[in-house]
């Protein structure tokens, strides 16, 4: 992500249509579970190492992130690096209202290492809204992109993951590497 309050300075252009999406692509962005799950069924152990965890004001929200969540006095931000064994596969942002950091949620401020999916997966309350399919232009060419508006006991959070090239989803699932 190009800014720690903002992710909206990364050009990630949001497609319209999933179709306009390879569907080797598609099967992993429209994952309905846990990436982190998903990752760890390719067989590596996955990290987390937290970037940047902060509050910050709807004003320092990306346009785009503020249109999707609703009014709130701050939110907490949260961005990391995820690495299957030592490839860094993902950056990862979130973004909650102060208003969804109530009850067993205030834990979401605290997750440090622990992926966030350990936390969303591990109860029965996680709904998702929708799921947007995205590619960001960067200096390691085009990287795949996706954002979920996701909620816990109805309340919301959104969530931008960028697949980084080492990631299985810039190599399709399945594809035996040549020896
Ligand atoms: C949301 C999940 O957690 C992953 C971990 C994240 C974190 O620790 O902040 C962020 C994005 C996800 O790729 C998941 O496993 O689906």
């Amino acid at each position: 992500m190009s800014d720690s309050h903002s992710s909206e300075q990364s050009p990630i252009h949001w497609f319209d249509d999933p179709s306009q999406v390879p569907a080797d692509v598609a099967d992993w962005l429209m994952e309905m579970g846990s990436m982190t799950r998903r990752f760890e069924k390719q067989g590596v152990t996955v990290t987390v190492k937290p970037q940047n965890e902060c509050f910050v004001s709807r004003g320092e929200l990306g346009e785009s992130e503020a249109q999707q969540l609703p009014e709130s006095a701050r939110y907490w931000i949260r961005e990391i690096v995820l690495f299957g064994d030592a490839e860094p596969w993902l950056l990862g942002r979130t973004v909650i209202p102060e208003e969804t950091l109530t009850g067993p949620d205030l834990a979401l401020v605290d997750l440090g290492t622990v992926p966030l999916g350990r936390y969303l997966f591990s109860g029965n309350n996680l709904t998702r809204d929708y799921i947007h399919l995205g590619q960001l232009q960067s200096e390691n060419g085009d990287l795949w992109a996706r954002r979920s508006r996701l909620r816990l006991s109805d309340k919301p959070l959104l969530l931008t993951e960028i697949f980084l090239p080492d990631s299985p989803v810039h190599r399709p699932e399945g594809k035996v590497s040549k020896a």
